[in-house]
């Protein structure tokens, strides 16, 4: 038991959320924004008021919020949500200074300090980086402040960026060792079919994939947000599989969720913790390519957890680096998602040759795998996305 009855240990279900240690909450652009996409002071307010009660109470809370892109519509006349990058990027410039501006006042009325963390996906896959942003939120946290994450969309390329909130909440989480994740939407839950269609129901409780697998989402989010459901769905995927539970509901039942009450839907801790390296490259990397394997090669790289060798690869699409994510497809599907240690133009003479074929009589080097074991995630969420 620690400082004011706050308790450290695994969360089985909604209620320990009430008394959890550290709780990361992601609140999303459709939540902060009025119809006419403009950020909603109301909104931002309400949802301030419900987070100082909990750290008045000694609980530290790590806030995920979107809002800096609408945030830039106003002040720049735009007439909607940008579509291109160079104008979000700009927009986001603009709107992020505007929206810790109203973190940092409405925080101030009830005596807490903000800070603010821009992040971008690389701080969270490269080993140093994350060990830095670790570090500086730990500080934050043990200082007593409200650390504000976002994406550094400024800065973020189309190239590796997470662009909704979601998955960046997910490693946040786990950056951060949270007790538990709440995500915050315009949905009071997770329906088994888009929520605007008659006959969809929430669904209160999701233990593993498998209560999943009658479930239809779209990517498709509200007018403002970004990434719809789908996005969710791999961020919860992306918590529970590290051990960290989470609940998603709306944004009017933030004070209800973080009370533990029955609100929304529960997603159980499903694993233990992993790399981040390793959710990042299950969840959201951006995959670049494919390689496809014989039979014998899935198996070693399923069943058997063994790096893939350039004998077992018997195809290779698209065109990536060294370095860049890609699939690995056995003879029935997709099977894992690895880093290729080797660029699709030196592939194709590599493939179905022994180490020894590849090392030659004279070479005493020890070629590496297509895909070391360390670097490669195996696929078994199936999501129905119409
Ligand atoms: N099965 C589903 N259950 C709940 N919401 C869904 C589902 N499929 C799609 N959605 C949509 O996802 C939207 C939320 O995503 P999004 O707009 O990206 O929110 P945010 O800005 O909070 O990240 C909801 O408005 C809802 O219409
Ligand atoms: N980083 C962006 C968030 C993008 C976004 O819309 O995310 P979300 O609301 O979580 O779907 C911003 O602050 O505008």
């Amino acid at each position: 038991m620690g400082k004011d009855g706050i308790v450290n240990k695994p969360l089985a279900d909604r209620s320990g959320i009430a008394t959890a240690t550290r709780v990361v909450v992601k609140v999303g652009s459709s939540s902060l924004t009025a119809v006419d996409g403009r950020l909603s002071m109301p909104a931002l307010h309400t949802l301030v008021e419900i987070l100082a009660a909990r750290r008045a109470r000694g609980q530290q809370i790590v806030l995920v919020s979107s809002g800096a892109i609408a945030a830039g519509i106003t002040p720049l006349g735009l007439t909607g949500r940008p579509r291109d990058l160079a104008t979000a990027q700009a927009t986001a410039s603009v709107g992020q200074g505007i929206l810790v501006a109203r973190y940092t006042e409405a925080f101030a009325y009830y005596g807490q300090r903000v800070g603010q963390v821009l992040l971008t996906a690389e701080d969270l896959i490269r080993r140093t980086n994350y060990a830095n942003a670790q570090r500086a939120l730990e500080r934050l946290l043990a200082l007593g402040v409200v650390p504000i994450v976002n994406e550094n969309d400024t800065v973020a390329t189309d190239e590796i960026r997470f662009g909704d909130n979601d998955r960046l909440a997910a490693l946040v989480s786990h950056l951060v060792r949270a007790d538990a994740m709440v995500l915050l939407t315009d949905v009071d839950g997770l329906y088994d079919g888009p929520p605007g269609r008659p006959g969809s129901r929430l669904v209160p409780q999701v233990d593993g994939p498998a209560d999943l697998s009658h479930v239809e989402v779209t990517g498709r989010g509200s007018e403002i947000g970004t990434g719809g459901m789908v996005t969710k769905l791999d961020a919860a995927a992306i918590a529970t599989g590290s051990g960290i539970p989470v609940v998603l509901t709306s944004a009017d039942r933030a004070r209800q969720a973080l009370d533990g009450e029955n609100v929304g839907t529960w997603f159980s801790a499903t694993g233990k913790r992993k790399s981040a390296r390793r959710l990042w490259l299950a969840h959201a990397a951006q995959i670049r390519g494919r390689l496809h394997l014989d039979a014998g090669a899935a198996r070693a790289v399923t069943d058997g957890k063994r790096s893939l060798l350039a004998a077992g690869v018997v195809g290779v699409d698209g065109e990536f680096e060294a370095g860049d994510a890609v699939e690995l497809v056995g003879p029935d599907g997709v099977v894992a998602r690895g880093l290729s240690a080797y660029g699709s133009a030196e592939i194709p003479e590599m493939m179905g040759k022994s180490t020894d074929q590849l090392r030659g009589p004279e070479d005493d080097r020890h070629p590496r795998a297509v895909v070391h074991r360390d670097d490669l995630v195996q696929v078994r969420v199936r999501l129905r996305r119409p």
